[in-house]
């Protein structure tokens, strides 16, 4: 990559909020976990209108399935990162998409409490 390129790389915002939405869209078509978790989002949007939340509660549900979502585009932005620089096994390779999917790991559990807390009760008593 030459210098020449990072110096015309000037974009204007419309252009790249076009690139980080065709990220969405690679990450969607190319990533299994990304398709399951933008589906279950749906599927908790749909629950929380079901389940009447109220605003604090949409927000608590909110940043945990926007949060995975956008950490799941992250752990795959740096798979690639990783596979660009190497094909071969090397323990830094290791570590990094290792402690990317933990990231994810961490904040899946997370939702998953937010969502037991918010939706059991709720559900239980429907
Ligand atoms: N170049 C490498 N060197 C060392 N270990 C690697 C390397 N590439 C992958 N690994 C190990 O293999 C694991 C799986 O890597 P991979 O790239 O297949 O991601 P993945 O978790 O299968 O991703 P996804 O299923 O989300 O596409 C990594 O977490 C890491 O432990």
């Amino acid at each position: 990559m030459s210098t020449d390129y990072r110096e015309k790389r000037k974009y204007p915002f419309v252009k790249s909020f076009y690139f980080a939405l065709r990220g969405i869209w690679e990450g969607v078509k190319t990533e299994r976990n990304i398709r399951i978790h933008s589906m279950m989002t749906v599927v908790v949007i749909l629950l929380g209108t079901y389940v009447s939340l109220n605003w604090i509660e949409w927000l608590f549900v909110l940043i945990a399935v926007t949060g995975t979502v956008a950490l799941e585009l992250v752990n795959s932005a740096l798979e690639r990162v990783v596979d660009l620089v190497t094909e071969e096994y090397h323990p830094l390779a290791r570590q990094a998409k290792d402690m990317a999917a933990a990231a994810v790991l961490l904040y899946a559990v997370f939702s998953v409490i937010v969502g037991i807390v918010i939706f059991l009760p709720k559900l239980i008593s429907t």
